[in-house]
């Protein structure tokens, strides 16, 4: 990687990577959230474009096929996917890059990206986990389901990454990364 640099936020589904990746690009504007593209259907609340570009199964195959994506993923039954163009273009201008994805894109950006800053979102607890994915009101049952039994096999694959944080208290995460990300080396 040339000049900027990027960061992996990953971690089970509904530990709070979003919300904790929405207060931090509010604290740091200069940071640049890379925009994935899924197969999902879009939830009310989203926004094409903004939370991710909704695409069809075949939009998403081409993708895949002209090597458009950096790292791809399916993930209870959907494809995911970090378009490669502009977070390429944004590193190459020296800006800092997040993306928030599943553990196997974050892997394969490790193999790809050695450079990568990584860091593991992890819960309370799997009590408190499922208690988040059912509040937040988004996924169906069989949803809920497959992303419970996605996150068992996901954590314990926290060691593999630069730094594991607990997202308990809100704000102590969030001081955590920002002191992961902004302090300079050697202090
Ligand atoms: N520290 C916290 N304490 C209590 N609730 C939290 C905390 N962090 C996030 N939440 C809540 O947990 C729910 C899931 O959070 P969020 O959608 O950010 O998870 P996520 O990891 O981004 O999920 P996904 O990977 O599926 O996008 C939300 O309702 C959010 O408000
Ligand atoms: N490998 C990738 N995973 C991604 C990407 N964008 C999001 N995600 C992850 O998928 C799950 C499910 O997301 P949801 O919006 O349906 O709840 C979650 O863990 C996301 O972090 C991506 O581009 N690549």
């Amino acid at each position: 990687m040339a000049i900027g640099k990027l960061i992996v936020l990953t971690g089970p589904s509904g530990v709070g990577k979003g919300t904790l990746l929405r207060s931090l690009l509010q604290r740091h504007p200069e940071l640049y959230f890379s925009v994935s593209v899924t197969t999902r259907p879009p939830r009310p609340s989203e926004t094409n474009g903004q939370h991710y570009y909704f695409v069809s199964r075949a939009e998403f195959d081409r993708m895949v096929l002209n090597n458009e994506l950096l790292e791809w993923a399916e993930f209870a039954g959907n494809c995911y996917g970090t378009p490669r163009r502009p977070v390429e273009e944004n590193i190459r201008q020296g800006r800092w890059v997040v993306l928030e994805i599943e553990l196997e894109g974050a892997r394969q950006i490790r193999q790809n990206f050695p450079e990568a800053f990584q860091i593991f979102i992890l819960p309370p607890s799997l009590l408190e986990l499922e208690y988040r994915l059912r509040s937040r009101g988004h996924d169906s049952e069989e949803s809920i389901a497959r992303r419970l039994e996605r996150a068992k096999s996901e954590i314990p694959a926290a060691h593999e990454f630069d730094i594991q944080v607990v997202n308990d208290d809100i704000e102590k995460a969030l001081e955590r990364i920002e002191e992961a990300l902004f302090t300079p080396v050697g202090v």
